[in-house]
This record gives structure tokens, C-alpha cells and sequence, in this order.
């Protein structure tokens, strides 16, 4: 099957290219796009660039142009819930735009007329995820994810997240790329492992944690795609 493997920055694709070994490269609308073979299955792998226009548009195009049947995410993310530590990995089990707001006609925060506030997530990647978790014996946590186009580092914004969408991490690119997906109807699977808590300490962890956290991910993504 051909499968499309997403980052939004460099560091959170280099890992799954690293144990790739080779691969094939083409650019195209202002990505790089990287062919490979890898378990029996194609693969097409990119980094978007930061954000939800630029993630919307490479998953589109892997979709679109290169046919991906099967999307999965791989990075990093602020953590919100109590529960999650730096490096730990949570998948989405719904998505949502903490920065979408057109509350002055009376909708909710994050609500688009003809959408939803929460896109689901493919329930079979999930429930093969939590087995491939337990097998590998990592913890993984599931939960909402919020995404905005600004890097979180406050805890009072955190809290109005939190408290708006009931979320347990936040990033910027899982929702327009699971928009993209449910759009074409084609399943989607949005992993992170946390490089910071959304707080005033956020930019700082952030440069500190993003490379060992995009590797966490980078590593379960890979056995996903083994056992797909
Ligand atoms: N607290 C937080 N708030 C929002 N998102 C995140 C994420 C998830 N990714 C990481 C990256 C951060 C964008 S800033 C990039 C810094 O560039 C450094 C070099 O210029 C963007 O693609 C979203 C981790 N912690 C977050």
C-alpha cells in the first residue's frame, strides 16, 4: 500500500529517513517529496513547514498527486494534560482549531459552518497503535489534540485550550491535515510525543527536547507502517 508520512519540520521527518537508508527525492510546490520502499510498502515522506496552511497543502498533495491511501503524522507537541511528561506519546483520537473563532454569529470556538469542531480519527490505525504499544512497551496516551497557528508558551492560553476543547496537547498542523484526509476520505493517524508544556518554559524545552522527541515518534510511526 502506499502510505504518506508527515512532519512539519525537518526534525521530525530526518529520524524516519535515517532508518530508511535510501531513498528517492522529487520537489514539488515548495516541498521535498521522499520515495522509499519499507516493509513491503511505498512510502512518501515530507515535512510541511510550520502551520496549517503549509501542512494542508503537503497532505493534500500527498494524497492527491502521489496517491497515499494511508496518512500518518509524526512530531512533536505541547503537552496540556497532567498526565503527559516530555517525551511521552499521545495519538489523537479527535482533532480540533483552538484558533478558529466566528463566536460573533453565535458558534462555538473552532466551529466552521458545514464542519465540525472535533474530527475523529480512524479508529483501526488506533486500536493497532495501542497494540503495537504494548508489544513495544511504551506507554501511549490517547486524547484531543488542538491545533493553532501559533506556538503555545502560556499557561494561561494553555488553560483556555484546555478548558475550550477539553484538549490534552497542542501543535500546529494535526487538524488541517486530518481535515485534508476526512476530505478525501482517506484514514489518518496523528501521533506526537511531547518537547515542552505550552508554558512560559515552552521555547526552551522545545529547543531542548524536540530532536529526542521527534525520534520517539519517528520509532513508533516506523512499526506502525511494519504492521499496517
Ligand atoms: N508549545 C507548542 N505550541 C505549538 N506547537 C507545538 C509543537 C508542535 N510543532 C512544533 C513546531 C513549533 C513551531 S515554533 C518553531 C521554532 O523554530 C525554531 C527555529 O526557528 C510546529 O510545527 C508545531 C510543540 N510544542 C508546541
Amino acid at each position: 500500500m502506499k502510505i504518506a508520512i508527515m512532519g512539519a519540520m525537518r526534525e521530525e521527518i530526518e529520524p524516519i529517513l535515517a532508518a530508511l537508508g535510501n531513498y528517492t527525492i522529487e520537489k514539488y510546490a515548495g516541498n521535498i517529496y521522499y520515495h522509499a520502499e519499507y516493509a513491503g510498502h511505498e512510502l512518501i515522506i515530507a515535512y510541511s513547514k510550520i502551520g496549517k496552511v503549509f501542512s494542508a497543502i503537503t497532505a493534500t498533495i500527498m494524497l492527491e498527486r502521489y496517491g497515499a491511501k494511508a496518512l500518518l503524522f509524526s512530531g512533536v507537541a505541547g503537552g496540556i494534560s497532567k498526565d503527559l511528561k516530555i517525551g511521552d506519546l499521545i495519538m489523537a483520537s479527535a482533532l480540533c482549531q483552538h484558533d478558529v473563532d466566528i463566536t460573533a454569529f453565535g458558534h462555538p470556538e473552532g466551529f466552521i459552518p458545514e464542519s465540525f469542531v472535533m474530527i475523529e480519527s480512524d479508529e483501526d490505525m488506533r486500536s493497532l497503535a495501542s497494540e503495537i504499544a504494548v508489544d513495544m512497551g511504551v506507554d501511549l496516551y490517547e486524547g484531543i489534540i488542538a491545533t493553532g497557528d501559533q506556538f503555545v508558551a502560556s499557561s494561561e492560553r494553555k488553560e483556555w485550550i484546555e478548558k475550550t476543547f477539553n484538549a490534552d496537547a497542542l501543535e500546529m498542523e494535526g487538524t488541517s491535515v486530518a481535515c485534508v484526509c476526512q476530505n478525501f476520505g482517506v484514514p489518518f493517524f496523528i501521533l506526537r510525543a511531547i518537547s515542552d508544556a505550552a508554558d512560559g518554559d515552552a521555547g526552551m524545552d522545545f529547543d531542548t527536547f524536540l530532536k529526542s522527541s521527534a525520534q520517539v515518534s519517528a520509532k513508533f510511526i516506523l512499526e506502525m507502517v511494519k504492521r499496517i
